[in-house]
């Protein structure tokens, strides 16, 4: 690095003072907290996306700002590499480390260090990054700071997206998404709530999140919505679940994650069943998350089903590992991943098949599917879409398709403590390590109930324990939760 980018760094930086005592993690989905703090972060991670911009050229890199399910005073930033997926893993240590640093000194010597052993060629390179945000009032701020630390880096631009364009849209970015996406849709009547142009607050009583973990209507939904099929995404669009009103005014019945997944791999294996593909390697990957009943019923339609920490970015890795890999979180992240070979497989053996016949309609329905999704990432907007397909060729309505399995009764509650991060899980993030003695104490609890099951981990997202609880009746599973509550409150204190 040339001294006349140290010294665009060290003067940039000193536009974004770190606020002090500010200890941030790239955590489950990138950083997240109070948008208060947040300033100095986005403009890091500015520049952060310009040098990964620069590593992989000619490439470009994006920058979100986003706090996603997350309360409206929140706000978060997350990287999106050239595929479209999460930023590499392996950079999330210097992610950590220039959010962290001290001061702009310490900012720049880490990058300095970073970019040489790295191998960024600096100032002959262009680097790209473009540029988006939630509908989050912080975010055009945070936008700005993101875009001064992108263009601190020279020969780097940010290109901001953000203005390109204006179901239970949880009050943000995807309520205004899709009504651009209904002017485009023949057949399929989609009646918007919660676009957050009626004053409703974004994620607040409303959205993917608060239906999956609270099972309530969001607001909006009644008595006369009973019956219907209602989907809500999150706060920016990348997780969906459906429910609909079953009766009385809040009730409603869930169609979580779990059962979008045990929809998609329904419909693969039975085209693959068709094609007679003993060959094609098949798998889901869900996390400790997923409900018991839908595991039960994965495997029971004889499908691989592999375990990955929370996080898109884990089930991602995972499910790229099979021909044809279907994940998603029970909250309603996930997506198809289709492996190259196997598209070109497909392609190449319609060719010797007669238009028409079982046998090439199967193989037409998974090459479209394979270009619906998103498979960089998934989002709910491409999930809507595929789900509304699948039912249309099974002719399912939702009641059908709520009918596969039946859900074990859960429970999720957060519990606030002093430092989340005493808590210590093995791999799998079903047991806790630490503090000493509280899984013994869980296990404890697990065995008074019937079917029972409960984990505890520390969230990467929010500054909370979090408890998950399953039982064979809900009075069981919220009692069972409760008393895991109470123990990470004795074991860790609560604040
Ligand atoms: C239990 C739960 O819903 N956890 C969510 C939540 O992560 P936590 O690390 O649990 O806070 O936010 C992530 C990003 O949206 C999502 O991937 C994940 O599934
Ligand atoms: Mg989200």
């Amino acid at each position: 690095m040339d001294e006349t980018q140290i010294a665009s760094l060290l003067k940039s930086s000193d536009l974004f003072p770190i606020p002090q005592s500010l200890k941030l993690s790239y955590g489950t989905a990138g950083f997240r907290g109070d948008a208060t703090l947040l300033a100095s972060t986005v403009y890091r991670v500015g520049i952060l996306s310009s040098l990964r911009s620069l590593k992989l050229a000619p490439s470009t890199i994006g920058l979100m700002i986003t706090a996603s399910q997350n309360k409206v005073s929140d706000n978060g930033v997350k990287v999106s590499d050239p595929s479209g997926g999460m930023l590499s893993q392996e950079w999330e240590p210097f992610a950590d480390q220039i959010a962290n640093a001290s001061s702009p000194q310490k900012l720049v010597a880490l990058i300095r260090e970073f970019v040489e052993r790295e191998e960024i060629s600096i100032g002959d390179g262009k680097g790209e990054v473009w540029l988006a945000r939630d509908t989050r009032p912080s975010g055009e701020a945070l936008l700005r700071a993101a875009e001064i630390g992108v263009s601190s880096v020279s020969g780097c631009v940010a290109v901001d997206y953000s203005s390109a364009a204006l179901d239970d849209g949880a009050n943000g970015v995807g309520g205004e998404k899709m009504e651009v996406l209904k002017g485009y849709l023949r057949n399929l009547d989609i009646e918007i709530r919660n676009t957050g142009r009626d004053g409703g607050v974004l994620n607040e009583i409303v959205g993917a999140d608060f239906v999956q973990k609270e099972k309530v209507v969001p607001l909006g939904f009644g008595v006369n919505d009973v019956g219907l099929r209602c989907v809500s995404f999150d706060g920016d669009a990348d997780r969906l679940v459906y429910f609909y009103v079953s009766s009385g005014e809040k009730k409603i019945e869930l169609l979580d994650g779990d059962k979008i997944l045990s929809l998609f791999a329904l419909f693969v294996k039975e085209q693959l069943n068709v094609l007679d593909d003993g060959c094609c390697r098949l798998g889901v990957v869900q996390t400790a998350y997923a409900n018991g009943a839908s595991t039960d019923y994965l495997k029971g339609l004889g499908l691989e089903v592999v375990f990955a920490k929370t996080g898109v970015k884990r089930l991602h890795k995972k499910a790229a590992e099979f021909d044809v890999g279907i994940y998603f979180e029970a909250n309603g992240h996930g997506t198809i991943l289709f492996s190259e070979d196997y598209v070109s497989l497909l392609v190449d053996k319609r060719k010797g098949l007669s238009e028409g016949s079982d046998e090439y309609n199967a193989v037409s329905r998974l090459v479209a599917v394979s270009k619906l999704i998103n498979q960089a990432v998934g989002d709910a907007i491409s999930g809507l879409l595929l789900v509304e397909v699948v039912l249309r060729h099974m002719g399912w309505s939702v009641q059908k398709w709520h009918e596969l399995y039946k859900d074990l009764p859960s429970r999720q509650v957060k519990v606030e403590v002093p430092d989340r991060t005493a808590v210590v899980t093995t791999r799998e993030e079903t047991e806790a390590l630490r503090p000493l003695g509280i899984q013994d104490a869980i296990n404890g609890e697990i065995r008074k109930y019937k079917r029972g099951r409960a984990f505890i981990r520390p969230s990467g997202t929010e500054d909370v324990v979090r408890v998950y609880a399953e039982a064979s009746t809900q009075e069981d599973a919220d009692s069972l939760a409760d008393s895991v509550a109470q123990l990470v409150k004795s074991f860790l204190g609560s604040s």
